[in-house]
């Protein structure tokens, strides 16, 4: 059988250009007319595939995920430094699904998360106040707030205000990373061999020190916070958090090494996505006033004035939970998650290599016109009413074995914190000397997608924070 088909590629590289454009989702996603649903490409080695429909993904990620659920091996990243000992990195297999096992117990455990919600509700006032005293760091204070109660859940710690120890290593973990896995560093791993034997005194190693610096922040950023727990338990006063939990239900052995990473991979994939989508969401009521405009008198009317939303209010809110959605469809995250097939394989009559890297084009699927018109207007009543279109979850969050096992705490942090700042939140356009800031959805583009810094006007909806203060210390 022949490989799906695909563009033409240059001798040795391939498709190198494509693949490590600045924004591939797009160049590859615009070729789906020339191409159709899915096609292929190969570059110094590595054979792709994108999917660019729901339905291919599906059948390839979902219906044969027992062998498309590998990730990509980094040498670099993943196996000189470590960092491939994290959930969302790790190989397929008995690790992995031993990962999954222990997070989902945890999630199950409480109550498929329902005890977390006073939690989250806590958090969210205290992300509200936060942006009050100083709405000109508004987009630190979406990534400090979520950071602390990930924390809390993951690791029973409490951040500190100012600058927190364990944030500051967090952060510095989530950068080297990031650099490590971005599409330069390849190079490394065409060379892997080379690197793998290069002596410490080869001039220009200067990746053994990567790889020294990466080393010390695992054990900074993931060992130091695992002792924290362990510490605390010992003494008998550890808070309630995923460690703590399954360690006291009796996890022993190996699975304890596996908790400690466990924790990490959720602390860096929910940093990695939660808050910039809460900042996108600052970004998307500022560029469209009505939508703001039309959620607060939702929440007016059905929450009041004497007291703050829950997450029991959530099904009485549709426009707030239309909101949400659209949000996940809009400012899509991830736009090409990989995986990996371990086996050949047929689809409808074309070979897919084993070791092929799969990629659902997510970007391209929820931004294809055919599908949702007009799609980069940001438009809740996509999923209002009848005719509605097609959810954003079922590719938003991954597929398969490999999904995103956060998706259910990440949706109900959204909505949360979003019904929580339309209930005590202005948000307009900043102007300076009479001229009106006109936003714009404006990206960083790569393998994770980011808003950039944008400028808004932020109020408290009373006249005076001191009500607001009331209202808050009466729920
Ligand atoms: C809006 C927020 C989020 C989005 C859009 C998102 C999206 C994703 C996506 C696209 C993947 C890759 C799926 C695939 O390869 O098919 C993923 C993986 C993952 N996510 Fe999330 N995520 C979010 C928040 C969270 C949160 C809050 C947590 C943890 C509490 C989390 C934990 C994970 C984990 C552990 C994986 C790795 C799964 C694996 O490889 O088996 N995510 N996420």
């Amino acid at each position: 059988a022949s490989l799906p088909p695909g563009p033409p590629g240059l001798p040795l590289i391939g498709n190198l250009r494509i693949i490590r454009a600045e924004a591939p989702h797009k160049t590859l996603g615009a070729m789906t007319s020339k191409y159709g649903k899915y096609h292929s490409s190969r570059s110094l080695g590595t054979h792709y595939v994108f999917l660019n429909s729901t339905k291919a993904a599906k059948d390839i990620c979902e219906q044969r995920s027992a062998i498309t659920s590998n990730r990509p091996h980094l040498v670099l990243s993943h196996e000189l430094i470590g960092w491939g000992s994290a959930t969302p990195f790790l190989p397929y297999g008995d690790m992995h699904r031993k990962h999954r096992k222990l997070f989902v117990r945890y999630l199950l455990a409480n109550s498929n998360l329902v005890t977390f919600y006073p939690s989250e509700e806590a958090e969210a006032r205290r992300f509200i106040f936060s942006v009050l005293m100083n709405p000109d760091d508004l987009v630190a204070h979406c990534y400090r707030s979520t950071e602390a109660f990930i924390l809390k859940i993951s690791h029973g710690y409490s951040v500190k205000d100012g600058n927190d120890p364990l944030v500051e290593m967090s952060k510095r973990a989530i950068r080297n990373i990031s650099e490590t896995m971005a599409p330069g560093r390849f190079l490394v791993d065409f060379s892997r061999f080379v690197l793998r034997y290069l002596p410490e005194w080869f001039p220009g190693g200067s990746l053994h020190e990567d790889v020294k610096r990466g080393q010390k922040l695992i054990s900074e950023a993931v060992n130091g916070p695992y002792e924290f727990v362990l510490k605390n338990l010992a003494k008998g006063d550890a808070a309630p958090s995923l460690i703590s939990q399954l360690l006291r239900e009796g996890v022993i052995g190996e699975d304890k090494e596996i908790l400690k990473w466990v924790s990490f991979g959720m602390y860096l994939a929910h940093q990695l996505q939660t808050p910039s989508m809460l900042s996108a969401f600052f970004l998307a009521m500022t560029m469209y006033p009505e939508v703001f405009k039309k959620a607060q008198a939702e929440v007016d009317t059905v929450v009041g004035n004497e007291r703050l939303p829950t997450m029991e209010d959530r099904d009485g809110l549709p426009y707030v939970n239309a909101i949400c959605t659209e949000l996940l469809r809009w400012n899509v995250g991830i736009p090409l998650p990989a995986h990996v097939s371990t086996e050949d394989m047929i689809y409808e009559g074309y070979l897919i290599p084993k070791g092929s890297w799969l990629m659902p084009n997510v970007w391209y699927i929820l931004s294809n016109p055919e599908t949702y018109p007009f799609p980069e207007t940001f438009d809740p009543e996509r999923f209002l009413g009848e005719n509605q279109q097609p959810d954003p979850q079922e590719v938003c969050f991954g597929l398969g074995r490999r999904r995103c096992l956060g998706a259910r705490l990440a949706e109900s942090m959204i909505f949360i914190y979003i019904a929580m700042s339309l209930a005590t939140l202005d948000v307009s356009r900043y102007a300076e000397d009479g001229v009106e800031w006109v936003p714009r959805y404006d990206i960083d583009e790569g393998m994770l997608r980011r808003v950039k810094p944008f400028k808004c006007k932020i109020a408290p909806r009373s006249s005076k924070v001191e009500d607001l203060r009331t209202r808050f210390d009466s729920t």
